[in-house]
């Protein structure tokens, strides 16, 4: 691992099953992300993506390989350390809904992350929630509604705020706009690269989405059935994509663009 990186991941395989019908999900992935940095995991449904992911977070099991965080190995997931990758690793998920308790009040729901992973006194809780509600530009008022009561990109954003509440070294953004509605993915991927620059956050960002990875990320990492199959900054693979699975989805970019779907290059420049 050199210095400058927050992630290394080494020739990682994931699969599922036994025998001839194993499933290699991540089949010989190497990657790393520096410290402040961001890099793109792209890929079609099924290329092993979100296994990635899972893996990073301990949410999947390895069958060979490693992954380290700050130079601390996570590649086995154990019950003591689940603590310790938390602190180190927090992941955003496709859908917000699944990852906040609906019984929760806003507040309530990132004042318990404050207090397990922060030494943000009790008394101080409820002006930690404020400044990050606020970071994440939302009213102060939100930390009072339940989840179902707001809308899908609020909940997405405070999804955001809990993971910032934790301080992690690397966020893993799966498929982060993926569940929301054209109109508002633009704006959460606004808010993550402003707070990615502002705070100098490092983080793992993976869409199927090349636009949006596009718009987030220095580096891409192109993956194709379980494999890496290019890797450069984003600029080159975009401009001149050498895998003949990269050129495919390339060529169908302008489609997406022209579909009107393509909010996130559209607003985000702006
Ligand atoms: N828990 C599991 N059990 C068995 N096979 C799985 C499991 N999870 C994923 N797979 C298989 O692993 C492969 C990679 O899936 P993965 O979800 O990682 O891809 P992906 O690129 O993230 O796609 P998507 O965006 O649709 O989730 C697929 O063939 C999938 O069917």
């Amino acid at each position: 691992m050199r210095g400058s990186d927050v992630l290394e991941v080494n020739d990682l395989v994931v699969r599922y099953g036994h025998g001839p019908r194993a499933v290699h999900a991540v089949d010989g992935v190497s990657l790393t992300v520096p410290r402040g940095g961001v890099v793109g995991v792209v890929g079609e449904s099924g290329s092993g993506k979100s296994t990635l992911a899972r893996a990073i977070v301990g949410m999947a099991p390895v069958h060979s390989g490693t992954i380290a965080v700050d130079d601390e190995d996570m590649t086995r997931r154990s019950r003591a350390g689940a603590r310790t990758r938390a602190s180190m690793v927090q992941m955003v998920f496709q859908d917000p809904y699944s990852s906040l308790n609906p019984r929760m009040r806003v507040g309530e729901a990132i004042a318990e992350v404050l207090a397990v992973h922060s030494d943000v006194p009790a008394s101080a809780r409820a002006e930690g929630v404020r400044e990050l509600l606020e970071l994440v530009h939302l009213d102060p008022d939100v930390a009072r509604q339940h989840p179902r009561q707001i809308s899908g990109g609020m909940r997405q954003r405070v999804a955001i705020a809990r993971v910032l509440a934790v301080r992690p070294r690397l966020i893993v953004a799966d498929e982060i706009t993926s569940a929301l509605d054209a109109s508002v993915q633009g704006v959460v991927l606004n808010l993550l690269r402003e707070l990615q620059t502002e705070l100098g956050l490092s983080m793992l960002f993976i869409s199927h989405n090349l636009a949006a990875v596009r718009y987030m990320a220095q580096e891409v990492v192109v993956m194709h059935r379980g494999k890496v199959v290019e890797h450069g900054l984003t600029q080159q693979v975009v401009g001149t994509p050498q895998h003949p699975y990269t050129q495919g989805l390339i060529s169908a970019l302008p489609r997406i663009e022209d579909a009107g779907r393509d909010v996130l290059l559209g607003s985000a420049s702006r």
